[in-house]
């Protein structure tokens, strides 16, 4: 075992952090994991961590100057880690801050000409640029104040700009959310577990029985895993509130000895993995990949006037139809990992290609449309703007948005999002993807296995609209 593991586990057992000799934490240069010693069943109580040991805005020495700055989240929380660091050996913490890495390597810590190269073309070049810039902004509108008539001594050196952004890497990718009172919080022992999509072993708990807490209730177990569950990461029902009690880690899902026993950071796409934890996996089923609002208006205004496209825009606005929209507050169209395109972009484009008349008869019934169910409103606007009658089944009726035109149209919006990517082929990506040293080049590494996730959701696209192009074919033969 290596020296710091040592020190943390002597540091857990100071602050009455309890877990089962089944766990062994192992310290490799790829960073800890957790492996079970033992089998672990479903059921097993394997650590109890008091909200006391958690390093919280409440808990942390600068509790008091947090909360006369009005500083609270993420970043009151990162103030706090950046002050138990700056103290070194005469933080209580201290044991528990010698395992953690200086910094997070998330690309809002990368250089902005990596950010450039790495990450052009995904869906996170623009919010990490947006990232960075928002975090200076912070640092300069809350820390630097302190650092310069605060009332406590506190150094650049540990409280700078750099500083800052390690801080608010750690808090990014390691905090949990423990309750009203302490609000998000470093968890010790909590944060060494991995992530694996949809294949957690353990959970994390609020225990409401644990003894010295507050909000004693009928001893029941709060479990953050339900269905419509927050991400098991976040311990955010504050059923069980207050400045002590009880954190419990429950085996969910049983563990061969030797195996690694994961945690799930939520069920989340490689773009989020990479923004929050630095990591990507292949095969994640939750990936996505956006087309803006504005390329799909781009390429429409190549094939039709400005006024045309506006007066088509308008219509569909009026239907009530919009896309997501993100931080950055663009508007954007999801393709999901099927190469499914989001309806409502389908439904843009199939307003697009209407003809005049149709769209002329569309505007005189648009107000009979938008009092009309969600469900309800797609059919109306089949039958209103269709010569033939609608005899398919519910299921078929979205098969009739994808007109050979709208089929066309995806074909050249999956271009037109490929060509972000840059020069270089899919299959040269994949050629230096499996030239890349994973432990060596990570932040290439992960930013590859990120964007060909996403040109592979851009090629299934493609299918998609070939597909009902041969559908469409084949019924008119
Ligand atoms: C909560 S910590 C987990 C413990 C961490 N491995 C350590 O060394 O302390 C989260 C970080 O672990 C790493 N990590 C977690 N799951 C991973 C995975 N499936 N693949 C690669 N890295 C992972 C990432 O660097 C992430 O930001």
């Amino acid at each position: 075992m290596s020296r710091r593991m040592r020190a943390f586990k002597r540091w857990m057992m100071s602050h009455c952090i309890v877990y089962s000799d089944a766990l062994v934490f192992v310290d490799s240069p790829d960073g800890i994991s957790v492996r079970a010693l033992y089998d672990l069943k479903e059921g097993d109580l394997v650590a109890t961590i008091p909200k006391r040991s958690c390093l919280t805005i409440r808990t942390s020495g600068i509790s008091s100057l947090i909360e006369a700055s009005g500083l609270d989240g993420c970043l009151g929380l990162a103030l706090a880690l950046m002050y138990e660091r700056s103290l070194g050996a005469a933080s209580p913490w201290e044991g528990y801050l010698q395992i953690l890495p200086d910094r997070e390597c998330v690309p809002f810590t990368w250089s902005l000409e990596e950010v450039d190269n790495l990450l052009v073309g995904t869906e996170l070049h623009k919010t990490v640029k947006e990232d960075q810039k928002f975090l200076v902004e912070d640092w300069k509108e809350y820390i630097e104040p302190l650092i310069q008539s605060g009332p406590l001594e506190m150094d650049w050196a540990y409280f700078g700009i750099e500083q800052y952004f390690s801080a608010k890497s750690l808090v990014a990718s390691r905090s949990f959310e423990i309750c009203e009172y302490h609000g998000s919080g470093m968890v010790p022992l909590a944060d060494l577990f991995n992530h694996k999509t949809g294949a957690e072993n353990v959970h994390f708990m609020l225990a409401s029985s644990s003894s010295g807490s507050d909000d004693e209730t009928a001893g029941n177990v709060f479990d953050a895993s339900d269905d419509d569950k927050p991400p098991a990461k976040n311990l955010s029902n504050t059923s069980v509130n207050g400045p002590n009690g009880t954190l419990e880690m429950i085996v969910v899902k049983e563990v061969e000895a030797g195996g690694e026993v994961f945690n799930t950071y939520g069920c989340m796409g490689n773009a989020a993995l990479l923004h929050k934890y630095g990591f990507t996996e292949s095969n994640n089923p939750f990936n996505i990949v956006n087309i803006d609002l504005d390329q799909v208006l781009g390429w429409c205004s190549s094939s039709f006037s400005n006024r045309y496209c506006r007066s088509r825009l308008a219509s569909w606005r009026k239907l009530n139809f919009s896309g997501c929209t993100s931080q950055v507050d663009s508007e954007y169209f999801e393709i999901d990992s099927d190469g499914e395109p989001q309806l409502e972009l389908r439904i843009l484009l199939y307003v697009m290609f209407l003809s005049e008349t149709m769209h002329q008869k569309l505007n005189c019934g648009i107000d009979s449309l938008t009092r009309a169910t969600e469900a309800d409103k797609l059919i109306k606007l089949l039958e209103m703007t269709r010569t033939d009658s609608l005899e398919q089944r519910s299921e078929d009726l979205e098969e009739l948005l994808l007109t050979d035109d709208v089929c066309q149209s995806l074909l050249c919006l999956a271009d037109i999002r490929e060509t972000l990517y840059g020069a270089s082929s899919l299959k040269e990506e994949i050629s230096r993807l499996q030239n890349c040293c994973r432990m060596k080049e990570r932040k290439l590494y992960y930013s590859l296995v990120l964007r060909l996730s996403e040109r592979k959701i851009i090629g299934r696209l493609r299918s998609y609209a070939h597909r009902y192009l041969n559908r469409r074919k084949a019924k008119c033969k």
